[in-house]
């Protein structure tokens, strides 16, 4: 039987699946490349039951595409976040959506303890001397602060949130959070965080800021030139969600007021920032290229589990991750 055919792309720009896992994916379907896709589109429309795309960054789903794809099913997105994607113009196509959740919490959990460190530590300005020093003499400016036994408050305490404070609890931080609902059972109980009611009591009483929200419009630029008067003025704040929830603008203005200590990103708003971004400039802020998710073991379960999701859509099976509007 002829496999279903799929439009993704493995091979590059926009940033999309990488081709190590084109084996994973032909299992099952053949791949319609995005590229070939744009130049040919009589040729595949028909075929095309499901789109692979990978976060944000992936083939943009709007009025057009779905449009030009008489027989599409489902959107099968790689990450958790589904901000990128319009969900109810999707299904007035008659068109399911999902995402990945679950899969992706240890590794975007990882990266949020990473960049605490790394900030923390100031590991990046510690690897710049070693490879650029011009003297022997580590400068006492460079002293780090301690994670160990400091206060974390986390905004959002969705699944990766509470990964987050599960992690934290080993470095016998005092964990507070903040969240649309209170979460007695799973959360105070299983790893001793503490609720904030309101956002204000969190920043004010954090040494490091870790935001883990979902971007919506409640959500968007949630951390601005307000939140950042309240923070602590030896905080840090961590970015692992999306970019929009901090306003950018803000933060710059902050650091260059020294009201907080440091900023660590894993994403930002565009992705990557311009080479020339105030950001880039601060010895005191790491910039990552949003590889929250970026691990070889992590993404290959994305991928298998986006062919679930996928068959599960076209031949009508069990829908695991469906999101609906
Ligand atoms: O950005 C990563 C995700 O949405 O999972």
């Amino acid at each position: 039987m002829e496999k279903p055919c799929i439009l993704a792309n493995t091979l590059g720009a926009p940033r999309g699946i990488y081709k190590c896992f084109e084996p994973c994916i032909e299992k099952h379907f053949t791949i319609i490349q995005y590229e070939r896709f744009v130049q040919r589109k009589e040729d595949f429309a028909n075929k095309i039951q499901a789109v692979f795309l990978w976060g944000p960054r992936g083939i943009i789903v709007d009025q057009n595409l779905l449009e030009s794809l008489p027989n599409l099913k489902a959107v099968v997105n790689g990450g958790v976040g589904v901000d990128h994607l319009d969900i109810p113009l999707i299904n007035s196509f008659g068109v399911k959506v999902y995402n990945n959740p679950g899969v992706v919490d240890n590794a975007t959990a990882d990266i949020g303890m990473s960049l605490m460190l790394a900030s923390a530590r100031r590991i990046v300005e510690g690897h710049n001397f070693s490879k650029f020093h011009e003297s022997d003499y580590y400068p006492e400016s460079s002293l780090g602060t301690d994670v160990s036994r400091a206060t974390l408050g986390i905004i959002g305490m969705g699944r990766i949130g509470y990964k987050i404070a599960k992690r934290a609890q080993g470095f016998e931080m005092k964990i507070l959070y903040y969240n649309r609902n209170r979460r007695p059972e799973s959360e105070e109980r299983a790893v001793g965080a503490t609720y904030c009611a309101s956002l204000k009591e969190l920043l004010q009483r954090s040494d490091f800021v870790m935001v883990v929200v979902n971007l919506s419009p409640e959500t968007h630029k949630l951390i601005g030139a307000k939140e950042f008067a309240m923070m602590k003025p030896n905080s840090t704040l961590i970015n692992i969600c999306r970019g929009l929830v901090v306003d950018q603008d803000a933060l710059v203005d902050a650091l260059q007021k020294k009201m907080i200590r440091a900023a660590a990103l894993d994403v930002t708003y565009p992705e990557p920032l311009p080479r020339d971004h105030p950001l880039l400039s601060f010895p005191n802020v790491i910039v990552l290229p949003h590889v929250g998710t970026h691990t070889v073991e992590t993404s290959q379960m994305m991928v298998e589990r986006m062919v679930t999701n996928a068959l599960a859509a076209i031949t009508g099976g069990q829908l695991p991750d469906e999101i609906k509007a």
